[in-house]
């Protein structure tokens, strides 16, 4: 894992509830030998519990991220903490490791009637990312704390047996857990006397989502001893409403940059690039970079709409690229376990449509509260209000995240990019901009500081791709991409839709007596009905461009050099690398049959063993 400069959070003390306010201070600056040694700080320094730290190592976690640094001790010593820091910067653990530490001193007392800390998210997704995390600490501390994760579609008779016991710690959407107390499965009484911790993670999400009126409920429910803890990557109203509400006294820590200073919005160790082509054009660039092996694997893609992702994924099928989808129409066990395996490197390319698009649509819009929550009670006959792809979720070594439309804000955007160069790993993007885009593009850039600072490229033109190269490719994407109809596309989704609802009944059942089995099921099945050509899997030689063929050797050098490399992994989970099995390497040899004009003839073995060798070099 790179390491990136890492520097100090702020921290100020919030003294809005206090009657005697004192000023808000600044820190004093750090010297820089002193900050050196902060950045090799160790959790022991911190003062956690020896068990939590060999868990992280367990983990490979062996330094704490400088919101770790600050967030822990504070709240170790009890204080109410608001941390804004950007996208995968460690927020998780910032919280969850010393609410881990004091639930475990005070274990002792078992005569509770209700969880010792509610965990609350504004997705599902979130919900079990969040619930694993602190599961599988657990475990490996050998505690005997119960975590238990509630989720909207729970019967009351299942909500009741979940919170039998009662559980330590409960993670659970807002509306999830007013549900619970508005149907009795939760008793305020009891939880007044229980309840020592109350996170809100992913804070600036939370109102978005449509969760206020829920919040404001649960804040009579909270006992006024209960410490509060308010994560966020950004710095927004919804989070300044949310503080007010619910906390006392904060300490508010900003990793220095976050939310003030634009060109930090980013993490430095994702380069961001965009590419200007016509709308049209986009399918043959977004194939280019594929075929050509210009960007890093794994990637994730996004599209705007549903079918579009799928038009994408036949398209993909056609030239032998495998690849996911995955939006609010699928059903939740899949939903998680699509991201299981890509986060497990069983697949390499995901095309996901983020939820956000719609909300967006209706802030940009300026429907009033009461439309937006008719219209997302309106959305969630179709597409599940809860699902959440983008904001928050912990997508596992994407080294590319490719903009095949662009987002319509550019909130959407850092949320984006940010699935990749998590935890200062180091990642890249690239956005492709159609003429109709430019006035978001325009919105990202501004956002990002790059008017302000024109002497710095925030999002650079992609520079590894030539004019020569995307023609080359011109006349087959153009065909291919004819051959995928609007009849077909429905086909795929419909039929994906099928699979995936039999799939779910299936996980459903395997995940109770097996969960961590993630081979069951795969979801990057082709979609097509009709037999694929393998004369269109590789690129021929005689259509490489020269340039391109060089910047594609930097590529797969750089990925080298920085270790991004998933094959041991994924010989982890299959016994066998699946790259023996991928249709990209296998060559296609003689003739197309009623394939491209000019002939498909391979060159010659030489050339198809040698580009053999180097693609099985690069991933
Ligand atoms: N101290 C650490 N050292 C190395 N990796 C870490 C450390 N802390 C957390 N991570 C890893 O970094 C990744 C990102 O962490 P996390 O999901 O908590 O980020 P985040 O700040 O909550 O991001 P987002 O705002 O997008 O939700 C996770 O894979 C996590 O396991």
């Amino acid at each position: 894992m790179a390491k990136a400069t890492k520097k100090l959070p702020h921290v100020n003390e919030d003294h809005e509830k206090e009657p005697e306010p004192e000023p808000e201070q600044e820190p004093e600056p750090v010297p820089e030998h002193e900050q050196e040694e902060e950045e090799d700080q160790t959790f022991e320094e911190l003062g956690l519990d020896p068990r939590l730290i060999r868990a992280l190592t367990k983990k490979s976690i062996d330094n704490p991220t400088p919101i770790q640094r600050v967030a822990i001790p504070l709240i170790l010593e009890g204080k109410d903490v608001v941390a804004r820091a950007k996208t995968g910067s460690g927020k998780t653990f910032a919280y969850v490791l010393p609410m881990l530490h004091k639930l475990f001193s005070d274990s002792g007392s078992k005569n509770k009637l209700a969880p010792a800390a509610f965990v609350l998210v504004p997705t599902r997704e979130l919900s079990q990312q969040v619930y694993s995390e602190i599961q599988s600490l657990i475990e490996f501390c050998r505690m005997q704390l119960k975590i238990t994760q509630l989720t909207s579609t729970m019967f009351d008779a299942d909500l009741k047996t979940a919170l039998a016991g009662p559980p330590d710690i409960l993670v659970s959407t807002p509306a999830c857990l007013q549900s619970c107390f508005s149907k009795g499965v939760l008793l305020p009484a009891s939880v007044q006397d229980s309840l020592s911790f109350l996170v809100l993670d992913e804070a600036d999400l939370l109102l978005s989502y449509g969760y206020e009126d829920d919040i404001k409920s649960l804040t009579a429910h909270i006992p006024r001893r209960c410490q509060c803890l308010l994560m966020s990557a950004t710095s927004s109203a919804d989070v300044e409403k949310l503080k007010k509400l619910i906390l006392h006294n904060p300490f508010i820590l900003t990793l220095p940059d976050v939310g003030d200073t634009k060109d930090e919005i980013i993490p430095k160790n994702v380069q961001q690039f965009w590419i200007s082509c016509s709308a049209r054009d986009k399918i043959i660039y977004i194939l280019a970079l594929m075929k050509l092996d210009l960007v890093q694997k794994k990637v994730l893609i996004f599209a705007n709409t549903i079918d579009a992702s799928f038009r994408l994924k036949l398209f993909f099928e056609k030239f032998g690229i495998k690849s996911a989808v995955l939006n609010a129409e699928l059903p939740q066990n899949s939903r998680l376990h699509i991201l299981e395996q890509f986060n497990a490197g069983l697949f390499d390319y995901l095309i996901a449509t983020d939820d956000s698009q719609l909300k967006e649509k209706e802030q940009a819009d300026g429907e009033s509260r009461v439309e937006r929550k008719r219209s997302r009670k309106h959305a969630k006959k179709k597409m599940d209000a809860e699902f959440g792809v983008v904001r928050g979720i912990d997508f596992k070594n994407v080294n590319t995240v490719i903009n095949f439309d662009m987002p319509q804000s550019a909130e959407g955007y850092v949320h984006r990019i940010g699935r990749t160069g998590r935890a200062y790993s180091t990642g890249a993007s690239v956005s492709l901009v159609s003429p109709e885009e430019m006035e978001i593009f325009e919105e990202v850039k501004s956002t990002l500081g790059e008017n302000e600072n024109k002497d710095s490229n925030f999002i650079a033109p992609f520079p590894l791709l030539t004019k020569n190269a995307v023609e080359s490719l011109r006349y087959r994407a153009e065909d291919v991409a004819r051959s995928v109809t609007k009849i077909s596309v429905r086909e795929a989704r419909a039929q994906d839709l099928r699979n995936e609802i039999l799939n779910s009944e299936k996980l459903k059942a395997h995940f109770q007596v097996n969960p961590k089995d993630l081979d069951l099921l795969k979801h990057d099945k082709v979609l097509s009905k009709k037999p694929l050509s393998t004369h269109l899997r590789d690129v021929p030689e005689y259509l490489l461009d020269p340039t391109t063929q060089e910047a594609s050797k930097i590529v797969k050098l750089a990925r080298a050099a920085m270790g991004n490399n998933n094959s041991a992994r994924r010989k982890g989970f299959k016994g066998k690398s699946r790259k023996d099995k991928d249709p990209l390497k296998s060559l296609s040899t003689g003739a197309s049959k009623g394939g491209f004009k000019g002939g498909m003839k391979r060159k010659g073995k030489e050339k198809d063993d040698s580009s053999r060798n180097r693609k099985k070099q690069s991933v």
